[in-house]
């Protein structure tokens, strides 16, 4: 248990707080009790104190009592949110991860007015059930800090080291991507109501479908033509179906969609100031 004498403070316990805590603790390597969430309307965290977390509106107190913290506010909520906090930080012991989208590890120490060791860290809402896949990165954190942010997000899904460069390609790609796939599903549901299924029936196969689509992926290690070419029959109906997908710009849709949230990511701190 890596984190045993380490105390987490999750500042914003809003959807990605919640479920990076719900899936650390599900992982088996971190208490509920050592993890501190904040938010400012801590009755909407009742439900995780419950469970045994603790809940403060306190940020500058949370952070007093913590190793790690966790830095999970929205791009507008953060200045607000290190100005708060500057006073309680102390460089020598405090570690901080940041899941903040388009926010530079250089913005985070010019804010606080203290250089801190800091890793950002780009998950997904999959980690709530230790799916995700999460990107990191440091320019300053020391390697035993960076390692020890890879086993956190290890324990809840996948991890990769990647520059700081591509984080909001990154973002776009893990992050919003999520939202991307289950579109995807959701249409392949729509399709099959309309040629027959019930709606939840619908949605269950298509559910089962793409996770089966993924894992030939991640199991074989191939590309997905390779197992396109497996299931197109010729003059079959798959390559039909296929074909009058890209006629309508499936892939293009995909691609323009990705890389207009790259763009959107990399300027959504900085729009702010
Ligand atoms: N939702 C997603 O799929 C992902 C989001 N992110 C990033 O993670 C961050 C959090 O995103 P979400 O959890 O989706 O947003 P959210 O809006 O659900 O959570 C933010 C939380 O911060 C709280 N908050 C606001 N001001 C605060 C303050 N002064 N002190 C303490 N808490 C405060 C809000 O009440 C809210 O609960 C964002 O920067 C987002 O870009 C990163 C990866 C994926
Ligand atoms: O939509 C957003 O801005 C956030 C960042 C990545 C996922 N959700």
């Amino acid at each position: 248990m890596i984190e045993q004498y380490k105390k987490i403070a999750i500042l914003g316990g809003g959807n990605m707080g919640i479920a990076l805590a719900k899936g650390m603790v599900a992982s088996g390597k971190y208490r509920a009790e050592d993890i501190t969430l904040t938010r400012r309307n801590t009755k909407l965290l009742d439900a995780m104190v419950e469970q045994g977390y603790r809940a403060s509106n306190n940020n500058a107190l949370a952070v007093a009592d913590a190793d790690i913290v966790v830095l999970s506010i929205l791009p507008q909520q953060l200045d607000s949110v290190l100005d708060n906090i500057s006073e309680s930080i102390d460089p020598s012991r405090h570690l901080f991860i940041s899941i903040v989208t388009g926010v530079a590890v250089t913005d985070i120490i010019t804010r606080l007015g203290k250089v801190v060791e800091v890793v950002r860290a780009m998950p997904n809402t999959a980690i709530a059930i230790r799916e995700s896949m999460t990107c990191i990165t440091s320019k300053n954190a020391s390697p035993e800090n960076i390692k020890l942010v890879k086993e956190i997000f290890s324990a809840v899904g996948e991890t990769v080291e990647i520059e700081e460069e591509l984080m909001s390609s990154a973002t776009a790609l893990v992050a919003c991507g999520i939202a991307f796939f289950l579109r995807s599903i959701r249409a392949a549901a729509q399709g099959g109501t309309e040629i027959g299924f019930h709606a939840g029936d619908a949605l269950r196969m298509a559910a089962q479908t793409a996770k089966g689509a993924a894992s030939l992926l991640l199991h074989f290690g191939s590309h997905p033509e390779n197992e396109i070419d497996k299931v197109t029959s010729p003059k079959g109906c798959t390559i039909a179906g296929l074909n009058e997908m890209e006629h309508n710009g499936f892939s293009s849709a995909m691609i323009k969609g990705i890389k207009t949230s790259a763009s959107k990511a990399e300027k959504l701190y900085t729009d702010e100031k």
